[in-house]
């Protein structure tokens, strides 16, 4: 797909900080509606770090910061709960209340919206907890309850509670099986395109990259240092880019993603 639609997230000159380590540093990236955009980098390059500054978890040392139009860091306490509304945030391994059922977790993003009717919030809750492929019994248990795959299945139909505009996943596939992580990047693709998602996904999965991902953005030195295609990928010039994407698990996913679509073309 085209990748350039409207900016829906617009970061200029962000820095983020602990005590003295700079994390980023002038940091400038667009992510475009209904794009999968993917967050690449070496461990400590701030991946998480990124997604939580613009989720609104972490306030950055500077910059700005624009999501679907606001300012994220002058909206008041209105705007910014307004705008939290219309996006859903997936954790690694779900993030999911322990002492809450599946199908009470989903509903835990609906306890802002006022006078929502008890029964609606939970047909609400099923009808996601379908969406991502969870059996409706799924619904009644608790998460320990669950594999970690269902967990993030789950963690997932929680950041779709609300309909959102745009999706931040922290490394989805961490820790699946190859196969249950393929069905999860087939699962994160389908339900970006048939709800017209914008997708930013923080991963190490080459796999993901191939299957799900638009476009790529690489944090490196502190800051965003290219952004494109896998093919742009395979031509930039930096020492670790080229050993991500040129190593022998690039090569892996390469010829994985070719088998797929050699069995989709057929
Ligand atoms: N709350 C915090 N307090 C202090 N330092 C932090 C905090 N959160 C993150 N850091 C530091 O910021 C840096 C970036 O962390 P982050 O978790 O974003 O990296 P990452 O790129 O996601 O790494 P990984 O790929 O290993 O998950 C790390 O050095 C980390 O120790």
């Amino acid at each position: 797909m085209s990748a350039r639609g409207e900016p829906v997230i617009e970061l200029r000159g962000l820095r983020n900080q602990f005590g003295t380590q700079v994390v980023h540093d002038g940091l400038d990236l667009d992510v475009y509606r209904g794009e999968v955009l993917g967050v690449v980098g070496g461990s400590g390059t701030g991946k998480s770090v990124l997604l939580r500054t613009i989720a609104g978890l972490q306030t950055p040392a500077a910059g700005s910061i624009r999501v679907l139009g606001t300012d994220v860091r002058t909206a008041d306490l209105a705007a910014r709960t307004a705008l939290q509304m219309r996006w859903g945030v997936m954790f690694q391994d779900g993030a999911l209340f322990s002492s809450l059922t599946v199908r009470e977790n989903v509903e835990v993003p609906m306890r802002g919206i006022p006078d929502l009717d008890p029964g609606l919030a939970r047909e609400l809750a099923d009808l996601k907890i379908s969406m991502v492929g969870l059996p409706y019994l799924a619904g009644d248990k608790y998460p320990s309850e669950l594999s970690g795959g269902m967990r993030k299945r789950a963690g997932l139909a929680r950041a779709l509670a609300l309909d959102p505009e745009i999706v931040f996943l922290d490394e989805p596939t961490a820790g699946l099986d190859p196969i249950g992580a393929a069905d999860f990047d087939q699962l994160i693709r389908g339900l970006s395109r048939s709800l017209g998602l914008t997708v930013f996904l923080v991963t190490h999965d080459l796999d993901t990259l191939h299957a799900v991902c638009d476009r790529i953005a690489v944090l490196a030195e502190r800051k965003v240092l290219v952004t494109g295609t896998m093919q742009d990928m395979l031509s930039v010039d930096h020492p670790w880019v080229r050993s991500y994407f040129h190593g022998p698990r690039a090569r892996a996913a390469i010829d994985a993603a070719e088998a797929a679509q050699t069995g989709e073309d057929r």
